[in-house]
């Protein structure tokens, strides 16, 4: 064949692949859950690209000195769009209102342009993926005559809930507001079996003004699901665009049933994580931290440690602790005598010196600014795990079969401990001082005794045989992203 002929029929064979771009808000619970897809397309998708957008300014703090496009050693491009906040977003000189309302016309512009970029370069996008807070990528991508999903990063049941708010599914929502002051208050979520408390309802349900600093974030959840109609209407069957979901069939039947009776097309694919596909020794969740590891040695450290003796103690990306937090956290685990190791960001501690609480807490554990999750999860020293309750620290836990205190603060995260403690049994829901919302250093033991019971540590290997059997070969969650894929590729 000659050459040139050679050559147009390897550019014709590059335009047909299919090219999946994931679009992610800029926050490391969103960009973790959007590269774990991006691995798993790749390796269900023989001859795939997979590109991940997220915001310049992120893409810099995992790939200094990146320009337009960069490549990880896993084989995932990152092109970033601009929020319009390239040298990082200050929140404490902007408010997070300006930003949404930036990111919303910058993003839509530049990612435009990526799209643009992509398709001149003879790789033109085939399906866009797109995570929460972002609905304006549905149509920056119809824009480009692309189809779109949703990729839902927290449990199904929170995207049940904001459907039937903002719905008014069987008055559901007058329901929320009357009870939206009373965290004990029972409210019936339509499709579910047993009514749940207000406490176990996302948190920006009760937000009732406008003025309210968080107001946006409800407003951007309303959004997405008003983008999902758009394409409901666009696609003449009746049900939404699709939306992949990081949760599987056996872990939220509930939920995934109530929104397809309403005509949400879900699709769970969870629990996506990357490092379950991988030898233990190789798994990594590295390359898309936002923080840095300090280097101190933590693995080794785990290594010395008996089976299952080790708390480790986490609060998300987001979520900060207050002083009084942490000399309470510092005092349960002197008093428990459990070796502990403790993730505290250096924007989490104040003035409080990591190595100074370690001797206070009798000298049994470490402290990090960061670690890498998904291996010490998957460290058979780690015995139980104090956690926030973000939907990938959940989830991560679950399929690694380590029970949970859990503490949530706020968003998605009474839901996720609602479902550890009520419908998996994998764990407790730690109770807080009314008044500041700390969990003391008593019930901080009471709640690890309970946790690492015969009983609870049985659920969580359970659990971890069934979240890991939903994304395994034949899976119903691999089975999911396979159809979703194959459709893709046409
Ligand atoms: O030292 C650490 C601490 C965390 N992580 C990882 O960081 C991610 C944290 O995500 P998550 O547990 O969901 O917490 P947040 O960072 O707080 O995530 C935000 O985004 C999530 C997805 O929308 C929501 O479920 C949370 O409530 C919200 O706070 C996880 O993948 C962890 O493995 C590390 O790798 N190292």
């Amino acid at each position: 064949m000659p050459a040139m002929v050679a050559q147009e029929v390897e550019r014709a064979a590059a335009a047909a692949a299919p090219h999946f771009l994931v679009v992610t808000y800029p926050a490391q619970g969103h960009i973790n859950p959007a590269r774990h897809l991006a691995l798993r397309l790749l390796r269900a998708t023989p001859g795939a690209r997979v590109t991940l957008s997220t915001a310049v300014s992120a893409c810099r703090k995992m790939f200094p000195g990146l320009e337009e496009e960069h490549v990880d050693g896993a084989g995932v491009r990152y092109a970033p769009y601009s929020d319009g906040y390239d040298g990082g977003f200050d929140k404490e000189a902007h408010h997070h209102t300006d930003y949404m309302s930036q990111l919303k016309v910058v993003g839509a512009r530049t990612l435009d342009g990526v799209l643009a970029r992509l398709r001149d370069a003879g790789r033109p996008v085939t399906r866009v993926v797109y995570t929460v807070l972002l609905s304006w990528v549905a149509g920056v991508a119809r824009a480009h005559g692309v189809p779109a999903a949703l990729y839902w990063i927290q449990p199904a049941t929170v995207l049940a809930t904001y459907f039937h708010f903002f719905r008014g599914t069987d008055g559901f929502d007058e329901a929320v507001v009357a009870a939206a002051q009373d965290p004990w208050a029972e409210v019936r979520l339509p499709g579910f079996p047993a009514p749940l408390r207000m406490r176990d309802l996302p948190s920006f349900l009760t937000i009732t003004s406008d003025d309210h600093p968080y107001a946006f974030i409800l407003t951007a959840f309303r959004e997405l699901l008003d983008a999902l109609d758009d394409d409901r209407q666009e696609d003449g069957r009746g049900r939404s665009a699709t939306v992949l979901a990081n949760t599987f069939d056996a872990m939220e039947p509930d939920a995934v049933a109530t929104l397809r009776q309403h005509g949400v097309h879900v699709v769970p694919i969870g629990p996506v994580l990357s490092f379950l596909d991988a030898a233990p020794a190789s798994s990594t969740n590295n390359n898309n931290d936002l923080f840095s590891q300090d280097g101190k040695g933590y693995l080794e450290w785990l290594d010395a440690q008996e089976a299952a003796s080790v708390v480790y103690i986490s609060f998300g990306s987001m979520s900060s602790m207050s002083k009084r937090q942490i000399t309470e956290v510092s005092r349960g685990m002197a008093e428990s005598g459990r070796p502990f190791l403790w993730v505290l960001r250096k924007d989490n501690r104040g003035e409080v010196d990591g190595d100074d609480l370690c001797a206070g807490a009798g000298g049994g554990g470490m402290v990090v600014e960061w670690c890498d999750q998904g291996k010490v999860l998957s460290h058979p020293a780690v015995g139980c795990f104090v956690t926030h309750c973000g939907w990938n620290s959940t989830l991560e836990s679950v399929s690694c079969g380590v029970p949970v205190v859990g503490v949530p603060q706020w968003t998605d995260q009474g839901t996720n401990a609602w479902l550890v403690e009520r419908q998996l049994g994998t764990g407790v829901r730690a109770a807080v001082c009314e008044k500041d919302g700390v969990l003391e250093a008593e019930e901080l033991r009471r709640c690890i005794g309970f946790a690492t019971s015969e009983m609870v540590r049985a659920k969580a290997a359970l659990w971890r045989e069934k979240a890991r059997a939903a994304a395994a070969g034949g899976g119903s969650s691999e089975r999911n992203l396979r159809a979703f894929v194959d459709l893709a590729g046409n």
